[in-house]
């Protein structure tokens, strides 16, 4: 797998970076003298899909974008597929470009449309190919979206709140589709949400940020396809809730008393 490395500090063996799909040592990303990211660690591993959890503004979009090369302004050590890409909460599709031409969007040489069609195909979205993006729903642009994502064939693909803008029943659509996308392409997923539901049901593994670094995390140790209604599925939603600071049972704030590691990572 080809690795791109963003202005490393320190540098992975080759046989390190062929065992993680994402490795991240020591990341800082500051804004105004404040650390956003405080020398974070991560390493997901290749297939694996990772679903990351935190209150807003800790920093997960900031990560993210970090992880897909937008933002180079850090210190640490990045190491990340060279074939990666990103869905965000809005498509960002252009307007004046059909559907087709928004998938091919940014890939060098001349793409045929044949590409788009069959990455459209695997989004149920092929009928649309010949369509201009106002005319699509809001589920239709997400799919357009993913589509554009799955043309680059990513070793990783980064998915910033893509089912955020949905609503109940195109999101469980859209989740059902990443998780069958997913399960046949084999690439390692990052799936920001803030969802906690969302993250128990598709991730092998959910991490929760707070404070600039990875404060907890767990593996979902449940068979799939997995149902909200097993006694596990809700534990673990249960724990992620609590560590989110948020009482599970009435959905409020809790509030930190005791200064201790698992209370400061919730609060
Ligand atoms: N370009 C920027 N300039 C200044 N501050 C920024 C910039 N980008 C992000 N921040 C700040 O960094 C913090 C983290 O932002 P980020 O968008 O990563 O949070 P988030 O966890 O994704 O939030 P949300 O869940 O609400 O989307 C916020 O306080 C935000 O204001």
């Amino acid at each position: 797998m080809a690795t791109d490395v963003h202005r490393p500090v320190t540098t992975a063996s080759p046989s390190t970076q062929a065992a993680s799909a994402v490795r991240v040592e020591g990341l800082t990303r500051a804004f105004d003298g404040r650390a956003v990211i405080d020398r974070l660690d991560l390493d997901v591993r290749p297939g694996e899909f990772v679903a990351l959890l935190g209150r807003s503004g800790c920093g997960k979009s900031t990560l993210l974008r970090i992880l897909a090369g937008l933002d180079r302004d850090i210190e640490g050590t990045v190491l990340v597929p060279r074939r990666k890409a990103v869905a965000f909460q809005a498509p960002r599709l252009m307007p004046w470009k059909r559907v087709w031409r928004n998938v091919l969007l940014g890939l060098r040489g001349s793409p045929e449309r044949g590409l788009a069609e069959r990455a459209l195909e695997e989004v149920g979205l092929k009928h649309r190919t010949n369509a201009w993006p106002k005319t699509l729903s809001g589920g239709e642009a997400q799919r357009a979206s993913l589509a554009r994502a799955l043309v680059r064939e990513p070793d990783l693909l980064l998915l910033d709140e893509p089912f955020g803008a949905l609503d109940a029943l195109t999101r469980i659509k859209a989740q059902r589709l990443v998780d069958e996308l997913w399960q046949r392409r084999g690439c390692a997923v990052l799936l920001v949400t803030h969802d906690v539901e969302e993250a128990v049901l598709l991730a092998d593994r959910v991490l929760v940020m707070d404070a600039g670094v990875i404060a907890y995390e767990t593996e979902i140790d449940l068979d799939r396809p997995r149902g909200i209604s097993d006694p596990r599925f809700g534990e673990l939603r249960a724990e992620l809730l609590r560590r989110l600071g948020v009482d599970a049972d009435d959905g409020s704030p809790e509030t930190a008393t005791d200064g201790s590691p698992e209370t400061a990572a919730a609060a």
